[in-house]
């Protein structure tokens, strides 16, 4: 008989995820998942349910690892929060099972999981397709990804400078209170995207925030927000004229309103470029539009069991 499971929240998850333990997992991960092996991973579109009085979502993202013996679920509330509301936009939990018997190992606080499994793949989706000589990063957006997406960039490259653009001074404010390194404020989401070579999206809009217009040629876009199919970060130039990656083809059909609605076509997976299947267009403009996975959510789940269960031996 199993025991109770370990509860692992958010102060001793933050001790235990660290970017440079993550980003390989998750880069096999996407590159697993692209392969569309069933014994590698089983992970479907996330199901969700209409939260419609509370204007969110409820999001269900199963994934089973059996090579990697990995069971993991996700459960993630999200929310269109008015400007100035003090309310998280996001919140989820992510429960570790034992895919041999099905009893849960662990439950666990899924917002530092949430934030850094997401700058990750972003920064991986950098990595892949940004220019080699980028120089600026522009944010757009203030809040929890933010953070999250200029600490991972600003750890893996070496950017000359970092551009942050906010709807809001006070986000603007807190987010540059909050970072430990340099940073420009922008007053328009123009001004800090205008000869950006890697450009972040990581918005609530439900309008297009991003201009193609405003795009340099070449530029890498990693769009984070807009996870409806009728959001949109993303106007349909950018769409039209860049090449567009996805973490998941059926996901980025099914959930990305900048997708669907602009009729671009998914030119690949992240996965497929880590895998080799399909290139890297480095001297094109190119989108990543995340959408986010339960595989990401899995292996960063795994991997702070492994360090708990480490960290529980020692002591
Ligand atoms: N792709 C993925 O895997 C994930 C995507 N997300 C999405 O990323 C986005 C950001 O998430 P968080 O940073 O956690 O949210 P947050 O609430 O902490 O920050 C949202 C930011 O968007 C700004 N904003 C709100 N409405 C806007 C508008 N109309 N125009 C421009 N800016 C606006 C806010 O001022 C704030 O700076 C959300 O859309 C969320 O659903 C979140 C987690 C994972
Ligand atoms: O993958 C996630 O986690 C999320 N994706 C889109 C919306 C919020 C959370």
């Amino acid at each position: 008989m199993a025991g109770p499971p370990a509860v692992i929240w958010e102060h001793e998850l933050e001790g235990l995820l660290r970017y440079r333990e993550l980003l390989p997992r998750l880069e096999e991960a996407l590159g697993k998942f692209s392969s569309r092996d069933p014994a590698e991973v089983i992970q479907p579109v996330r199901m969700t349910v209409p939260l419609q009085k509370h204007h969110g979502f409820l999001g269900l993202m199963p994934t089973y690892m059996e090579k990697n013996r990995v069971l993991c679920t996700k459960f993630v509330c999200f929310y269109k929060r008015e400007d100035g509301s003090t309310l998280p936009s996001t919140q989820s939990t992510v429960v570790l099972l034992d895919p041999e018997y099905g009893n849960i190992k662990a439950v666990m606080n899924g917002e530092v999981i949430t934030r850094m499994r997401t700058a990750a793949a972003s920064a991986i989706s950098a990595k892949l397709l940004m220019c080699p000589e980028a120089e600026v990063l522009a944010i757009l957006g203030s809040g929890v990804q933010a953070l999250s997406h200029y600490e991972v960039f600003t750890e893996m490259f070496s950017f000359k400078e970092v551009r942050v653009w906010s709807r809001t001074g006070q986000g603007s404010e807190r987010f540059c209170r909050s970072v430990s390194g340099p940073v420009r404020v922008c007053v328009s989401a123009e001004e800090a995207v205008r000869g950006a070579d890697v450009i972040v999206t990581v918005t609530r809009c439900t309008e297009p925030v991003l201009f193609g217009q405003w795009v340099k040629p070449g530029a890498h876009v990693a769009a984070v927000g807009a996870c409806r199919p009728n959001w949109r970060e993303l106007d349909d130039v950018l769409m039209k004229e860049a090449v567009v990656y996805a973490d998941s083809r059926e996901g980025a059909m099914k959930e990305s309103g900048d997708v669907i609605l602009s009729g671009a076509e998914v030119f690949a997976e992240l996965g497929d470029v880590i895998n080799g299947t399909k290139p890297a267009l480095r001297e094109k403009t190119t989108v990543f539009k995340s959408l986010g996975m339960g595989v990401e959510d899995a292996v960063s789940a795994q991997l702070v069991f492994d360090q708990w269960e480490a960290k529980s031996c020692k002591s």
